[in-house]
């Protein structure tokens, strides 16, 4: 899929803006702070209904106005689609061809993107939590079901942990309550479980081959599910197996998490290990290989998301050029060039881009205005 046209109005830095895109690559240059970033945040709302950098929908709105619109049109195997956001000071409302959505979740999905910002680097060396939160908005997106059980799941954990806190204060002494908890927690959470060793399979096979394009065919990755339970040979579990896992943890455990006052067991305690030649590449690995390791798994989601649902996703990519070193620079552009619709920004191009990058259409932007380089013909005059 690609997005073929983008209009806003009053977002962000953004005054109005009419754009036509290229399905291919598209750079966006600016020195820092002229918009490059809104640009990209407004193309991921249209798509996600949401900012990926703030919470706060008012932020979106250019100073002193109450209301913004971002208005695109989409390609897809299925033809042409307007999608449309409408935000303003009582709310947002989100639209297909013209068509008002009753719910935002109808919308979400008919545009997909994936964007890749310097932080993302850092999903090998961050906190456990960085890497589930990854787990869980990457195959959120794909399948609905997962969303469905972690919610679910998060909400009895929230029950089961208030309950142990009594137990732990003895405010509470009934087991029988805690063991329905158990019950519930583990049954959800064998779901949740089963299907990320199924999607990590699947987006491990894409991450592997593109480490080894990336360095060459010298490092061999593997991404491994390290859960608070022994699930001994991944390939053969099932998940009534893991329920029963869990519960009999939660049964051995029973003194401990009173103590506690907290559930020690299940996937909000799980992590990702990612292997370079079978060395956990977090405690072993140089900052370079942590580097291509995220870069590896972040196309790798370009991959699944294409598998999945049959569309390639359009791909932001924030900034992220000048924090790779030139090989990485060469083999990020060549997976991508030909395949995915990219929205690129930089403070200006270096030669290993420029060189690699077929045909981009250039953007530059400038204190919230963009404008198209003039071509070389028109120039010599
Ligand atoms: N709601 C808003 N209304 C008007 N201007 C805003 C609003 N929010 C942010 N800005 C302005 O947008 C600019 C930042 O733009 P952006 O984050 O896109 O930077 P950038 O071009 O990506 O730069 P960098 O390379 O530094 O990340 C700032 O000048 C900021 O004041």
């Amino acid at each position: 899929m690609y997005l073929e046209e983008l209009s806003i109005n009053n977002f962000r830095n953004y005054s109005e803006a009419k754009l036509t895109f290229s399905p291919a690559t598209n750079i966006l240059i600016g020195k820092n702070a002229q918009g490059k970033t809104n640009l990209l945040e407004a193309i991921y709302v249209l798509a996600m209904t949401r900012s990926h950098r703030t919470n706060n929908d008012h932020e979106l709105l250019r100073f002193k106005t109450n209301s913004a619109t971002i208005r695109g049109t989409l390609i897809n195997q299925l033809g042409k689609t307007k999608l449309g956001i409408d935000l303003s000071n009582k709310g947002k409302k989100a639209r297909v061809n013209q068509l008002e959505q009753a719910k935002l979740s109808q919308y979400i999905g008919k545009m997909n993107v994936i964007l890749f910002a310097p932080e993302d680097l850092s999903l090998v060396k961050g906190s456990p939590a960085v890497r589930r939160r990854f787990i869980d908005m990457e195959f959120g997106q794909i399948d609905a079901n997962y969303l469905y059980n972690l919610s679910q799941y998060k909400a009895v954990l929230k029950q089961r942990n208030r309950y142990l806190k009594q137990l732990q204060q003895k405010k509470v002494t009934d087991l029988l309550l805690l063991d329905v908890f158990s019950d519930q927690l583990a049954a959800f959470g064998a779901e949740i479980i089963i299907r990320r060793l199924g999607f990590l399979t699947k987006l491990g096979k894409f991450a592997a081959k593109l480490q080894l394009q990336i360095t060459n065919q010298q490092e061999s990755l593997k991404l491994r599910y390290d859960s608070t339970i022994n699930l001994e040979d991944q390939k053969m579990i099932k998940t009534d197996w893991i329920y029963k896992k869990l519960k009999e943890q939660y049964r051995q455990q029973q003194k401990k998490e009173i103590f506690q006052g907290t559930t020690l067991s299940g996937p909000h305690r799980d992590d990702l290990a990612f292997l370079i030649n079978e060395k956990n590449v977090q405690l072993y690995g140089s900052q370079g290989q942590q580097r291509t390791a995220a870069l590896s798994v972040k196309l790798a989601e370009v991959d699944l998301m294409h598998q999945e649902t049959g569309e390639y996703p359009i791909l932001l990519l924030d900034d992220v050029l000048s924090e790779l070193d030139g090989a990485r620079q060469t083999s990020l552009i060549k997976s991508i060039q030909n395949r995915v619709q990219t929205f690129l920004t930089t403070p200006s191009l270096n030669d290993v881009a420029r060189q690699l990058i077929k045909d981009p259409k250039v953007f530059i932007i400038n204190q919230g205005k963009i404008s198209e380089p003039v071509p070389k013909e028109e120039n010599k005059e």
